[in-house]
């Protein structure tokens, strides 16, 4: 057998080799968990079990294919094409498209994307004559979104007097009715919204017992990765479907649980050892991809959150460059320090732009980014802006293939039914949904019957739209046998789509000419390497489910080399060489919104945790001290994480002789008045510097037990003057626990000597300090 195995430690290879049965790898950043999943899916195989039965689900389809390509490598490609593989939406769909029916859905349903439920929601507010202040369409998609992934149906939610009576409260009391003729019109359309993908499988899985024991059977393994971050509806489909041989393995890190906006749930990862017998937890401590400094820094900021597991997290990696901080005067000025260094560090370590990441808490501020790097020639790529694929030439195409494979398809129809221009006006339109809506059937099929049915619309306007209904019947035809590119450019062509971008002759037009140029070649490369899959053929179907489901992630153009800039939110489970988190300031990172509570914070700071653990070599925190927000010029002030970090593993490049280090520093110190002149006292300057090997057992038992148990709140107190006796145990945000062993002088002058559990013993000045007592 292949010796695949020794590229794992020792911790790694036990959750790899764990035989049947329920297991959970819970585990810091870059400690191997997406390896261990994937190495475990090549040990099962290599075991003889069959790769139909197994099940992966992923955070990304871009981390699909990467696990999938290197399960080839180790088992060979054939062994490894019958993977079901992928992200919940993808798998889910697939799925559905099989089984669906039952459900009453055409196999061949649509997948709405966020803007076609948004569209579709606002025509219905019109349609209802509501006011459109009152009921937002962004908002109310984003409501109708969270009951469908907490398994609130319409009926559900009319049989919930606290949601209804919640939402008159709010004064949307009609929001009950949108919800169901959204529903409805997604089902007549033949439609899916993402939300529904998860939560039509779990009415499938629920309602159908024999679907649901088919796939149980099927899915004999089941492992995921990401798990903290699952939300409801994902959590009971992996439980209902590992119910029957219970082989389930999660990976995840409660420290990277950065999705609960959208619904995902922490307690999944502490109820696993509820939910399933004899639960095998793993462990494992060494992380493998960034140095120390980054290492040791990620672990001082996460260890302030109180709501955390246990967990060490150490490297053999050199202690490499401190963190730095960089403060500038505006954005475009940290724009330009951002560019100018990732400049200087390509030229001096000869790097590729591929091995830079920018990342940011909120979208817009990307754009300070890009104008510097623009400047001095970077090439870079947005992830999560506005996609390829949500380019409005490229709906246009995309819209037409959708209606040849759903012709019912609502927002693909209204879309293209007049464009290119053909004489179809709104008013016509308007009929055309008016009529749809009373024979309960869809919009194509009402121009399907236009003949027999007594509209008023004049005889002119019904031979368009009947031609526009020949045309997609003859593109129908052509689909029997063709694949999805020779189908796609015959419709470019034949629509006069291209037509009318070439003719308009801006500058533009032709970039919109050559983005369809784009978009078909890329389905010419999807044909070709679905050709090679066993269970596909590159028909328009499996094109038009994989472009539905893309992320940017996913997008990935190939080979040219560029700068990423993301959210972090984008960015877990990825890492880089070098990796800058831009805009660390108060109110957007913590961001303003999320500041209310300390759960809120929390997240905030694990998303600050993924956000360092990114970082292999190097790490580049910036902040600005004025900013645009909201069309204003503000004050920024700096970010309290920055002041988080242990100043041991930060080099901060910040003039300090102009009084004080960071202005939140004089907010946060609770410790009688403060004095600019002394603030720098603050700042450890004995710090021990962080250890070079593995923490022996006993050391790393003293560091578990650093951690605040979960089981056991913390009776953590901020330290009173009387309280603090020799003797007295203490925690320190930076240091982390000690001992007092001496008090000295008296006011502003008293000191305490104080051993620490891993840094020796320091004096901290007592009006300074932050100490909490520990009261046993
Ligand atoms: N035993 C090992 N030997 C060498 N490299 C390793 C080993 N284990 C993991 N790595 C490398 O360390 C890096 C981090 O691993 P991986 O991405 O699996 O961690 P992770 O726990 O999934 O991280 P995250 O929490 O960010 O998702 C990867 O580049 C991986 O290839
Ligand atoms: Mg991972």
């Amino acid at each position: 057998m292949s010796d695949f195995l020794d590229e794992l430690n020792d911790a790694q290879r036990a959750p790899v080799l764990h035989k049947d049965g329920p297991l959970m790898v819970i585990a810091g950043a870059g400690s191997g968990k997406t390896r261990v999943l994937t190495f475990r899916i090549a040990h099962l195989m290599n075991q003889g079990v069959d790769s139909f039965n197994i099940l992966a689900l992923t955070f990304t389809n871009k981390a699909a294919r990467e696990m999938k390509k290197r399960i080839s490598d180790i088992v060979g490609t054939s062994e490894a094409k019958n993977l079901w593989m992928g992200t919940f939406h993808s798998v889910f769909a697939k799925l559905l498209r099989f089984d669906g029916d039952k459900l009453g859905y055409p196999s061949n349903f649509t997948i709405y994307d966020t803007q076609d439920s948004q569209r579709l929601i606002a025509s219905i507010i019109k349609e209802m004559g509501l006011d459109k202040d009152i009921y937002k369409y962004k908002q109310i998609q984003n409501r109708i979104s969270s009951y469908k992934n907490s398994l609130i149906t319409v009926k559900a939610y009319f049989q919930n007097p606290e949601l209804v009576e919640a939402d008159a409260m709010a004064k949307r009391p009609r929001l009950g009715e949108i919800y169901k003729n959204y529903v409805d019109r997604c089902f007549k359309a033949g439609a899916m919204d993402f939300d529904d993908l998860l939560l039509r499988t779990n009415e499938l899985l629920t309602r159908f017992p024999e679907v649901l024991m088919k796939y149980q059977d099927r899915f004999r393994y089941i492992l995921v990765d990401e798990y903290q971050d699952t939300n409801h509806s994902q959590y009971l489909i992996v439980k209902a479907l590992s119910d029957r041989y219970q082989n389930i393995c999660v990976v995840g890190d409660d420290a990277q649980s950065i999705y609960s906006f959208r619904g995902a749930n922490i307690s999944n990862i502490l109820n696993f050892q509820r939910d399933y017998d004899d639960v095998a937890v793993y462990r494992l401590e060494q992380n493998y991809r960034s140095t120390k400094n980054i290492v040791n820094a990620a672990n001082s900021i996460i260890e302030k959150n109180k709501d955390q597991l246990e967990k060490v997290v150490w490297t053999s990696n050199d202690a490499g460059n401190k963190i730095i901080i960089h403060r500038s005067i505006t954005d475009a000025e940290e724009g330009r320090y951002v560019a100018g260094s990732i400049f200087e560090n390509k030229m001096q370590h000869q790097m590729q732009n591929g091995e830079f990441a920018v990342l940011y808490r909120t979208n817009s501020q990307s754009r300070a980014i890009e104008d510097a790097l623009r400047k001095r020639d970077i090439p870079y790529r947005i992830y999560g802006g506005l996609s390829f694929y949500q380019r409005k030439e490229i709906k246009d195409v995309l819209a037409y293939l959708r209606l040849i494979v759903n012709p019912k398809d609502e927002e693909a129809l209204k879309r293209v039914i007049n464009f290119p221009a053909r004489g179809i006006g709104q008013t016509t339109i308007d009929k055309l949904i008016v009529a749809a809506n009373h024979y309960g059937r869809s919009i194509y099929e009402v121009m399907e019957h236009l003949e027999k049915l007594n509209l008023s619309i004049n005889a002119g306007t019904k031979r368009k739209l009947q031609d526009f209904v020949t045309m997609i019947k003859s593109f129908q035809i052509m689909n029997e046998g063709s694949d999805a590119f020779t189908l796609a450019e015959h419709v470019s062509k034949k629509t006069g789509l291209l037509l009318e971008f070439k003719k308009d002759g801006t500058p533009e037009g032709i970039a919109k000419m050559e983005n369809i140029e784009e978009l078909l070649n890329g389905i010419k490369d999807f044909v070709e390497g679905q050709k090679e899959l066993a269970d596909a053929t590159g028909s328009l179907t499996e094109f038009l489910e994989d472009v539905a489901l893309a992320t940017d992630m996913d997008k990935d153009v190939g080979d040219d080399d560029r700068v990423a800039l993301m959210t972090i939110h984008l960015a877990k489970g990825l890492e880089f060489p070098y990796v800058y988190v831009v805009g660390m300031e108060e109110d957007l990172f913590p961001s303003a919104m999320s500041m209310n509570t300390r759960s809120e914070l929390e997240e905030e700071r694990r998303l600050f945790y993924v956000a360092l653990t990114r970082a292999e070599k190097q790490a580049f925190l910036t902040y600005t001290q004025n900013r645009y927000r909201w069309g204003k010029l503000i004050d920024a002030e700096p970010s309290r994480f920055l002041e988080e970090i242990d100043e041991q593993y930060v080099e901060n490049l910040t003039p300090v002789n102009d009084g004080y280090r960071y202005k939140s520093m004089i907010n946060a110190n609770i410790f009688g008045e403060v004095d600019k002149s002394k603030l720098r006292q603050v700042k450890p300057s004995n710090g021990t510097p962080p250890s070079t090997q593995r923490p022996n057992e006993n050391q790393l038992r003293k560091l578990r037990k650093l951690k605040p148990d979960l089981a056991s709140p913390s009776s953590i107190n901020p330290v009173a003057d009387s309280d603090l006796a020799e003797g007295a145990l203490v925690n320190h945000t930076r240091f982390g626990r000690g001992k007092v062993v001496k008090i000295e002088g008296v006011g502003n002058d008293k000191k305490a000597e104080i051993l620490f559990d891993q840094g020796g013993i320091k004096k901290l000045l007592l009006r300074f300090a932050k100490l909490e007592v520990i009261k046993d």
